[in-house]
């Protein structure tokens, strides 16, 4: 793999911080320049210094606390002023002053947004782009530049926009990347105009694609396929307003798709967990449909797949997930058929090939279940339970509940406390206790761990961490079916169940038992296989 021969830009940390909602400390730009040079990516735009004291301060900390073995970083910035030397802009000093091997500039290459933005003339731009270029080349950086309104400016005046790729070229920048700002070009666009302005030109060109469209990608691509030789995007696919082009998607699709390597060797397996870091450090919820990475990029639903996918999971995937780090997923619900249940089952390591009625049972039940309100696709502890118990296991209920019961009470000058009583059978033992709790839930779940913890110890390591509420039918307003999920941790790992009833505490209670059940349950199986 020739890093030169391709470039792999990446924007996430200045294009990708332009989206809404998206802040991220300098810690956690350094901390994704890592990841990003984990995934071997060639360039890594940096932020602009001089304008955001924030990427300022990145490239002052990058010097010393980066040591990239594959990526080269980038400052950011834009051409001179109007009118002015290069030497002396203050913007353009910054980006000599961020030390980066490579500067990427932003140049108008739009007749409307030359005489209307910038307020100035056709010729001074000119002058601006070839100025700042040789200015910065002069001082031993390489310089990219990103062609701002490339596509729409070539369609107005194609003329002028070519002028500013000569431009650019005669004073040394390396790469002109057509930019779609606006994002409002389709692939055949695309397609056509880097055809055109490759031949004109000579130029090397690159592609730097929104996702107004929804065809940043495709856009990419197309690009790429008319013979740009450097494309840029984003992790995650952030950006301003509806994003930039998605990286890792644009990357696995060239490798994948064109069996070109643009990615060092073993690196695109990587692409599923420094997605998820990246997000995670974006404070970003992974998107789950999110192509290849996604955590519903290979889960299938529907029983018919699941019958195809039991003979070769090539029937119903487009590649195989680990090429990208991911993995395939079977969810079983109401769509599930028997195959679903078998492949599941294999997933959490029961083999019930040779079990006809076992897996018509569960299937059976599950789509009751469902009927009835139930999810299990978000509850794999649930379905852990039910097949157990399915296949007649003993150990999957550690007691038995007898009844419970909450009061809440609430004075005018205090908050509103509840009281649950639970009683049950646990080691041969009947056991009636109270616990109190700022809400009926957390006073169950007190009286229910004093009821158990003698007997059960390891009920101390198990913690609820995310409790889901969902009307069924909100037509029916207080009367309606609730359905409750739960999430519990022992540190080690991580499980949900669910819950339904007629009452939101009813469903509430019914998936902590699960919960702790599953939980205590698999402390026991640790126990006897360590
Ligand atoms: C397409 C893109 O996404 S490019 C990246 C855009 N990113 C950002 O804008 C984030 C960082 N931006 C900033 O911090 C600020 O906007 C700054 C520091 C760059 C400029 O701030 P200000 O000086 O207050 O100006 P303001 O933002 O109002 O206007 C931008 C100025 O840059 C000029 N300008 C715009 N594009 C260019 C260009 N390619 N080359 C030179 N000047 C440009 C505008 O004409 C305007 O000049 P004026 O102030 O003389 O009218
Ligand atoms: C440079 C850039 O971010 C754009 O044109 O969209």
């Amino acid at each position: 793999m020739d890093v030169e021969r391709f470039h792999v830009y990446d924007t996430t940390l200045r294009d990708g911080a332009q989206q809404e909602g998206l802040s991220m400390s300098v810690q956690d730009k350094l901390a994704i320049s890592r990841l990003l040079d984990e995934l071997g990516v060639g360039f890594i735009e940096g932020g602009w210094p001089g304008a955001v004291p924030r990427d300022t301060e990145f490239f002052q900390r990058a010097r010393t606390e980066l040591d990239l073995s594959t990526a080269t970083l980038v400052a950011f910035g834009s051409t001179r002023k109007a009118h002015a030397a290069a030497a002396d802009d203050e913007l353009v000093r910054a980006l000599l002053n961020a030390h980066t091997p490579v500067v990427t500039l932003v140049a108008k290459s739009h007749v409307g947004h030359v005489e209307r933005a910038l307020k100035t003339t056709l010729s001074e731009n000119l002058e601006m782009i070839r100025d700042t270029v040789s200015f910065l080349v002069g001082e031993g950086r390489r310089v990219f530049l990103d062609a701002e309104h490339f596509f729409d400016g070539y369609r107005s005046h194609p003329d002028y926009s070519l002028d500013v790729v000569h431009a650019a070229v005669d004073a040394g920048a390396e790469v002109v990347v057509l930019c779609d700002t606006n994002g409002g070009m389709l692939p055949d666009d695309v397609r056509s105009v880097v055809s055109e302005v490759s031949d004109a030109t000579g130029a090397r060109l690159g592609m730097h694609a929104h996702n107004d469209t929804g065809c940043a990608v495709a856009n990419s691509l197309a690009a790429i396929d008319a013979g740009a030789s450097h494309v840029q995007g984003t992790i995650n696919g952030t950006g301003e307003r509806t994003g930039n082009a998605d990286l890792i998607t644009v990357v696995a699709n060239i490798e994948l798709k064109r069996s070109q390597q643009v990615l060092p060797a073993g690196a695109l397996p990587e692409a599923s967990r420094i997605a998820h870091a990246i997000a995670e450090l974006s404070n970003l919820v992974p998107y789950s449909r999110q192509p290849y990475v996604g955590s519903s990029a290979f889960a299938h639903k529907a029983g018919l797949h699941a019958s195809a996918i039991k003979v070769d999971p090539d029937l119903y995937q487009h590649t195989d997930p680990s090429e990208v780090g991911n993995d395939m997923r079977m969810l079983v619900s109401d769509m599930a058929g028997r195959a679903s249940v078998e492949l599941k089952g294999r997933e959490l390591g029961f083999d019930l090939s040779n079990d006809h009625d076992l897996v018509t049972r569960v299937t059976r039940r599950v789509k009751e279940l469902e009927a009835a309100g139930y999810t299990f696709e978000a509850a794999d502890a649930s379905f852990e339970l039910l097949l157990r118990e399915e296949a007649g296991e003993e150990r999957t209920r550690f007691f038995d509940v007898e009844s419970w019961r909450v009061i809440t009470e609430s004075r005018p000058d205090s908050e509103a406390v509840s009281e649950a009583t639970v009683k049950l059978r646990a080691g041969g033992e009947r056991a009636v206790v109270t616990g109190e709790g700022n809400g009926p839930v957390n006073a169950l779940d007190h009286a229910l761990r004093t009821a158990i913890g003698t007997l059960y110890p390891e009920i101390d390591k198990i913690e609820l961490i995310d409790f889901k509420v969902r009307i069924l039918d909100a037509a029916h307003g207080t009367d309606a079916v609730t359905r409750v999920l739960v999430e519990m941790t022992d540190g080690a790992s991580s499980w949900e169940t669910v819950g339904v009833g007629a009452n939101v505490i009813e469903a509430s209670w019914a998936a902590l038992v699960d919960g702790v059940n599953y939980g205590l349950l698999h402390q026991d199986l640790d126990r006897l296989t360590s």
